[in-house]
């Protein structure tokens, strides 16, 4: 069996060109026929341009609606175990045989290091296995009614669910999407971000390689236009939206209008308090895992890293000299700790996130420059070196804002009851953490900070057993663990009489 490279590689000066169409729905790869609102992909480490990204319009998205809607009605009569066998599959040929392919095109395709991506497609395929073990223990409940009458309640899918994704986790963003949706019979049209579009196609190639019927998971290229087909399309029952506060409101908006369900992952603030008591190098490493995973573009980021302030002066110390020693450039070299942002712009935004810190008080002890790696290919690549603020209030800008880059602030704090006032001082409430010795505390800390997750003693581990999402702004609905399945499925219930009617009329 000889393994044939779905993309077309064009290695020019050891680069790639992505040719190959990346909408999916029928069971192919479909190309739009209206080129002409084409966006070019960029490449973060080089600032090249990768490919274009042609935009789905509503004859697209309805016929990629329609595509899942007819896989549905197929998938949603398999029992569990089938669908199971099917989902497994598809975690083993991700596993497998397709891993490292895809996480070298999420490095080129988002600037990630490789080692990042690498673990990204390991916890995808973990997500899909998972769910798989769930799909054959979904079951309902039988209740006994007087005279030998009963009820009993069927768990049962949605319909044709969409996912809406961000550019920070592509590929890792559809597996969390589409693996509970399938354990539960739901069919799926997956719109990646428009800065992303190339590995959610390798999913949806692999999910029909595993056998599920045609139209199951489909892809939709696009930006907020397709997205706004997508929410107001008659056809589907469910929107799972992971990006931006401002946009997941527009998602909500339009799903009310037809009463359609929605999860949103949104942004985050999140803050990560630190106590004179902990273990000092372990709050070090975790106040990094914290910040600089993936240049900082993480939802769930501790970005407001709150410390007691007896210790400040260590571990700030400590802190500066493993961000200073952290190896940024070629994402795609195993040694390289930090890639490039996302894009251009963002990359502005971000250094505009920081000069505007620096107006407002705020010391910078190391990074937050554009950075130029030696290697002349990589110059043109969106690269910032890690930046961590002293010298930061409550009240500005860079502590009150997502920033979605290696910017980390670092706030003093006296008290436990001083710095829960000041760390659920947000509209946010996705992630939190807490580092203390002290065990009371810790879950007294995590009881009282209003965020979807708080971690104690570590930061962003977040295992696919475990709920996944936020409070306030960050969002609602879960991702991830045996919750989840309740925001991809319905219940009905269906009552027996054994007797006879007994009418008031
Ligand atoms: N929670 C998270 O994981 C993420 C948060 N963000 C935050 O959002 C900021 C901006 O990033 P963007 O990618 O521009 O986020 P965004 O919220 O604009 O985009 C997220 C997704 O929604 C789609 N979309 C945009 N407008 C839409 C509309 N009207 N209807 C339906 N779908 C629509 C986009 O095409 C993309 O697929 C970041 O700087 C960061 O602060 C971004 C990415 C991930
Ligand atoms: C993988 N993890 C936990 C670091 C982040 C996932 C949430 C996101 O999309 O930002």
């Amino acid at each position: 069996y000889i393994y044939i490279y779905i993309y077309i590689y064009i290695y020019i000066y050891n680069t790639l060109v992505v040719k190959e169409a990346l909408n999916f729905w029928g069971g192919a790869r479909v190309q739009p026929k209206d080129t002409k609102n084409a966006e070019p992909v960029y490449e973060p480490a080089t600032g090249r341009v990768l490919c274009d990204m042609i935009p789905c319009g509503e004859v697209e998205v309805d016929e990629a609606i329609k595509s899942a809607h007819s896989a549905y009605l197929k998938w949603s009569k398999l029992s569990g175990l089938e669908r199971a066998r099917i989902m497994l599959e598809a975690a083993r040929i991700i596993r497998v045989k397709r891993r490292d392919g895809i996480a070298r095109l999420e490095v080129i395709n988002n600037g990630k290091s490789i080692t990042e991506a690498e673990v990204d497609i390991d916890v995808a395929w973990q997500c899909i296995e998972y769910y798989a073990g769930i799909a054959p223990t979904l079951a309902g409940q039988h209740i006994q009614l007087p005279g030998g009458s009963f009820a009993y309640t069927r768990r049962e899918p949605l319909g044709v669910c969409v996912g809406i994704g961000a550019w920070n986790y592509p590929f890792q963003i559809a597996a969390w999407k589409s693996a509970p949706a399938f354990a539960c019979g739901n069919a799926m049209v997956f719109k990646p971000s428009p800065m992303t579009p190339l590995t959610a196609v390798i999913l949806a190639e692999i999910y029909k390689e595993a056998g599920v019927p045609d139209g199951l998971f489909n892809v939709v290229q696009g930006g907020a236009e397709t997205g706004t087909l997508l929410c107001h399309h008659p056809m589907v029952a469910k929107v799972s939206f992971t990006g931006s506060v401002p946009t997941g409101k527009k998602v909500m908006e339009m799903s009310a209008k037809s009463v359609k369900q929605v999860t949103l992952e949104l942004g985050g603030k999140s803050p990560l308090i630190i106590f004179k008591d902990c273990e000092l190098e372990n709050a070090v490493k975790g106040a990094l895992m914290a910040n600089f995973l993936t240049q900082g573009e993480v939802c769930c980021n501790g970005t407001r890293v709150f410390v007691q302030r007896e210790i400040m002066k260590p571990f700030v110390e400590e802190v500066v000299k493993r961000t200073k020693a952290i190896v940024i450039g070629d994402p795609l070299l195993e040694g390289t700790r930090m890639g490039a942002l996302i894009s251009k712009p963002h990359m502005e935004k971000v250094l505009g996130f920081i000069s505007q810190a620096q107006q407002q008080g705020a010391k910078v002890l190391c990074g937050g420059e554009p950075y130029v790696p030696s290697d002349p290919k990589l110059k043109g690549g969106y690269y910032v070196s890690p930046c961590v603020l002293d010298n930061c209030r409550d009240d500005m800008t860079c502590v009150k804002e997502e920033i979605f880059g290696p910017v980390m602030s670092i706030l003093p704090f006296d008290t436990e009851e001083e710095v829960l006032q000041r760390a659920n001082n947000t509209t946010f409430g996705l992630a939190s953490g807490v580092f203390t010795r002290d065990i009371a505390r810790a879950h007294r800390v995590a009881e009282n900070l209003q965020a979807g997750t708080c971690f104690i003693n570590n930061y962003n581990v977040s295992p696919v057993e475990v709920p996944f999402g936020g409070y306030k702004m960050s969002g609602f609905g879960r991702e991830n663990g045996v919750v989840t399945i309740e925001y991809y499925s319905q219940l009905k219930t269906v009552v027996v009489e054994m007797g006879d009617v007994e009418s008031l009329f």
